[in-house]
């Protein structure tokens, strides 16, 4: 295993969420640095916390430093400098992880446009310094050589573009099959780990892996669910995450795009998060599923992992989440099943309610007040 020296915020939900995602991306974690602020113009840090870092680099000898803030690329540029080590940002981190899980074809090409993304955001910035004269040769690339670069992406990025619309198209094409065939979809969304494909296990039957790592599906897979003896059609989906730069959402917009196209949805929320985590994580998946344009009648919320709390801890959590007036919401397990029949009624009633009225657009502004950003 690869060895990191991570630098984060000093909050336990921040760390704790960037150590998941230091294991998710295969790094042994050997040493904390926790900062208040690190946007600092120069190494994003302070001199400071720079000299400590590099002495503590030096004796511990970590692969790579992970930097839990996202870097301008002149930043992580002095920062290895310095270190004489690769620097990952957060971006570069995520983007590692969603490499090593990528299986279906669409989902390696979703992964390589959002690393192409990343790459053009840089050569753009190289682009600049090289015309400022500042940097002459930065990162050790003429102008030239920049712009040959910088149009290189640029066209694979099209090409890529290209054969994801053709992804698209194909999924367009199975949904209308599907809705021709009169099957109704339900669609499980959450922040990752919140256990949907657990529960996507526990409706259907299947075995696909689910697993304390972060971001462990990065495939939508479809399968059948009965309820009351008529078969539905169940998606498990890739889970949001907070800080996920806008390009990286575009780059899986065709598998998000399921949501939209989708009758219910099933909002999974691990309810055993602490307060700071559940509203950081519920106003993320919040705004991701308004981003996309779904409609707020559409979704259930699951409070998962039941199992773990007592019921008047699970009451305080749903009315710190202003959600104890909703009657769309019911606390499961899906590993010991619990509710699971009631979580299915709600789905139900939701879909039987559809082929009354059409779904009204319901303004997602109340709960975006709430939790703001
Ligand atoms: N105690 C308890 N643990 C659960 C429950 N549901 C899921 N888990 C655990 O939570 C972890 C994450 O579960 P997954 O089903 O992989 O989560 P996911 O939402 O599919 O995560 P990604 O695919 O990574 O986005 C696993 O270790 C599960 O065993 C539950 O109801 N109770
Ligand atoms: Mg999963």
């Amino acid at each position: 295993m690869n060895s990191a020296i991570l630098i984060t915020y000093d909050q336990e939900d921040a760390i704790n969420e960037a150590k998941g995602l230091c294991d998710a991306a295969g790094y042994e974690v050997v040493h904390i640095i926790t900062q208040n602020f690190l946007q600092k113009p120069k190494y994003g840090i302070s001199g400071g916390v720079l000299e400590q870092l590099e002495e503590i680099a030096d004796k511990l000898r970590p692969n790579v430093i992970i930097y839990d803030e996202i870097l301008k690329p002149s930043q992580n540029y002095n920062l290895a400098t310095v270190l004489h080590r690769e620097v990952l940002d957060r971006e570069a981190l995520i983007l590692e992880i969603f490499e090593s899980r990528a299986s279906s074809a669409e989902s390696k090409l979703q992964v390589k446009l959002a690393q192409l993304r990343y790459e053009m955001a840089r050569a753009k910035e190289k682009v600049r310094l090289a015309n400022l004269g500042e940097q002459p040769g930065f990162m050790g690339i003429g102008k030239f050589e920049v712009d040959v670069y910088y149009n290189d992406i640029k066209h694979r990025m099209q090409t890529i573009r290209s054969k994801l619309e053709k992804a698209g198209k194909q999924r367009e094409l199975h949904r209308q099959g599907r809705k021709r065939m009169g099957f109704k979809t339900i669609s499980l969304a959450g922040y990752t780990s919140a256990g949907k494909t657990t529960l996507f296990n526990k409706t259907t039957g299947e075995t696909r892996t689910q697993s304390k790592e972060l971001f462990t599906t990065l495939t939508t897979t479809t399968r059948r669910l009965m309820i009351d003896q008529e078969p539905f059609l169940i998606a498990d989906t890739v889970g949001f995450i907070s800080k996920l730069p806008a390009y990286m959402i575009d780059a899986f917009k065709s598998t998000l795009e399921e949501l939209i196209h989708t009758d219910v949805i099933v909002l999974v929320i691990d309810i055993n998060d602490s307060i700071a985590e559940l509203k950081k994580k519920f106003s993320s998946c919040m705004r991701t599923l308004s981003e996309l344009g779904v409609e707020q009648d559409k979704v259930v919320y699951a409070l998962n992992k039941s199992d773990l709390l007592k019921n008047e801890e699970i009451q305080r959590k749903v009315e710190f989440l202003n959600l104890s007036e909703n009657k769309k919401l019911v606390s499961v397990s899906a590993k010991t099943g619990k509710n699971i029949t009631e979580l299915k009624g709600l789905i139900k009633e939701i879909i039987e309610s559809q082929s009354f009225h059409k779904p009204k657009t319901n303004a997602w502004e109340g709960v975006e007040k709430t939790f703001g950003n």
